[in-house]
């Protein structure tokens, strides 16, 4: 761990405390990891889980012990809330609802966590003049101009159109119908409270917008680490796919459009917001990979190809198989069609830019999605396939059977 760290103006970092909420998360283990093994900063880790940084939390293994504090809350409803973000010199934000298959089948929950639960936050940001840096989403653009341009348009080919820059492009959102949008209109609203904070009461205020960032650790395999029933991201949905020998299900054709950047590329970029606070106040910021652009169906056929490679197992004949959005994600369900994030102002600020190619990125996520969860999915699928035996032969088999899966899920949690 370096002790001496410059910032950009070349003066001497100060260790600052930084209260982390959400630090259980995807994003949260991956910063407090890099915090923890470069940076000499405390951190206060707040979350209502945190298996994903128990290896951080470790009593005895650790050049860290002392820099890293666990407090299991839930900001809903938790009066230590505003103490500790009083104890810390900069408060991150990371907690919110953040699966698509949540926010148009629990639209209440998705905007209270993405927006009511979000403002005493702000409010004791701003009342005890701490700073903030709060994680928005890349999904505040919503659809682009060139999605409503006809199919001929030359205009489609000019990136005015299409590329999204954090100081000019529109927010484009569907229907109220179309629940899907709730979360993108609660992050929408709460990045507006923040900026009005700013400039009428002086917070000073950093807005992260991600976009698909990617890596170990995101969300969870249905029915290992996580609901049988639950949908996680793409990157989970397709990884439990190939991990269980499935067919990728491609929503709506896989036409949409996504740029995925490395999780590790991307925790640079806040680690340098931390680091810089004159740089980055005041500023929202685009974090992505421009250079990493595919259809969704191109993902599922990359990912494919990648998962045969470090698994050494081979492709389905048919690797993909089409499902209606409506049968995936249920009725309000929409799509953002493309996501090509403008980098001019982080490049400006904070001289950030991605370094890993989607192929690269993929096969290091996938190896450790092998690793981590092949096993696991063999014994789960063992005891489903000893389930429906028993099931059919003896109704005491059943009783042992069920109670064999409920250990096997009780150990793998
Ligand atoms: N991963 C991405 O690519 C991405 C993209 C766009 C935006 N974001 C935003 O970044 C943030 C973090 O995303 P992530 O991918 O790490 O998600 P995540 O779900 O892995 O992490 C969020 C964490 O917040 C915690 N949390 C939620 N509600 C809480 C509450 N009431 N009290 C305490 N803890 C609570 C959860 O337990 C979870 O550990 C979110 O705000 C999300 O909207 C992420
Ligand atoms: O990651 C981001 O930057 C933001 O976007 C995500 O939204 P989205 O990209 O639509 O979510 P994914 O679940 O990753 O889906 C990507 C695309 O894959 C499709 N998909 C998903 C899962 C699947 O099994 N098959 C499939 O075709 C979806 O329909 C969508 O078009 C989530 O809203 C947030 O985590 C975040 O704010």
């Amino acid at each position: 761990m370096a002790t001496t760290r410059m910032d950009l103006d070349g003066r001497l970092i100060k260790p600052i405390t930084i209260c982390m909420i959400g630090a259980g998360g995807f994003i949260g283990s991956h910063l407090c990891e890099k915090l923890m093994s470069e940076t000499p900063h405390k951190v206060l880790a707040l979350d209502v889980y945190n298996d994903k940084i128990k290896h951080l939390l470790e009593p005895d293994s650790l050049l860290w012990a002392g820099r890293i504090q666990f407090h299991r809350l839930n900001i809903k409803h938790d009066s230590r809330l505003e103490a500790l973000i009083k104890m810390a010199d900069l408060t991150i934000n990371l907690a919110a609802i953040c699966t698509p298959a949540d926010y148009n089948t629990r639209p209440l929950d998705t905007i209270y966590s993405n927006f009511i639960d979000a403002l005493p936050v702000v409010k004791y940001c701003s009342e005890n003049n701490k700073r903030l840096i709060h994680f928005s989403t890349c999904e505040v653009y919503g659809k682009t101009i060139q999605s409503f341009l006809p199919k001929d348009s030359p205009l489609r080919q000019d990136p005015a159109y299409y590329v999204l820059k954090e100081d000019t492009s529109p927010c484009i959102f569907g229907s109220i119908e179309k629940q899907r949008w709730s979360y993108a209109c609660a992050k929408q609203l709460i990045e507006r409270l923040i900026y009005a904070e700013g400039a009428e009461n002086g917070l000073e205020f950093t807005i992260v917008r991600p976009f698909n960032w990617i890596g170990p650790r995101m969300d969870f395999i249905p029915g290992i680490d996580g609901p049988s029933e639950g949908v996680p991201r793409v990157l989970a949905c397709f990884s439990n796919n190939l991990l269980r020998h499935e067919p990728l299900k491609l929503v709506d054709g896989g036409q949409s459009q996504r740029t995925f950047v490395y999780i590790k590329d991307a925790i640079e970029a806040v680690l340098l917001m931390i680091e810089n606070p004159d740089r980055a106040n005041g500023h929202i910021f685009n974090v992505g990979n421009p250079n990493n652009e595919v259809t969704v169906r191109q993902l599922a056929e990359m990912m494919t190809k990648v998962y045969t490679k470090v698994s050494g197992e081979p492709a389905l004949e048919s690797p993909t198989i089409d499902v209606s959005s409506k049968e995936f994600y249920g009725e309000g369900y929409d799509d953002s069609d493309k996501r090509i994030p403008d980098m001019t102002i982080i490049n400006k600020q904070l001289g950030w830019n991605p370094k890993t190619s989607l192929w690269d990125l993929l096969e290091s996520t996938l190896t450790y999605q092998h690793r981590t969860y092949a096993e696991a999915i063999k014994k789960a699928m063992k005891f489903k396939v000893g389930l429906v035996i028993s099931d059919v032969s003896l109704g005491g088999a059943l009783f042992c059977e069920t109670v064999g899966i409920a250990k096997f899920c009780q150990e793998s949690f």
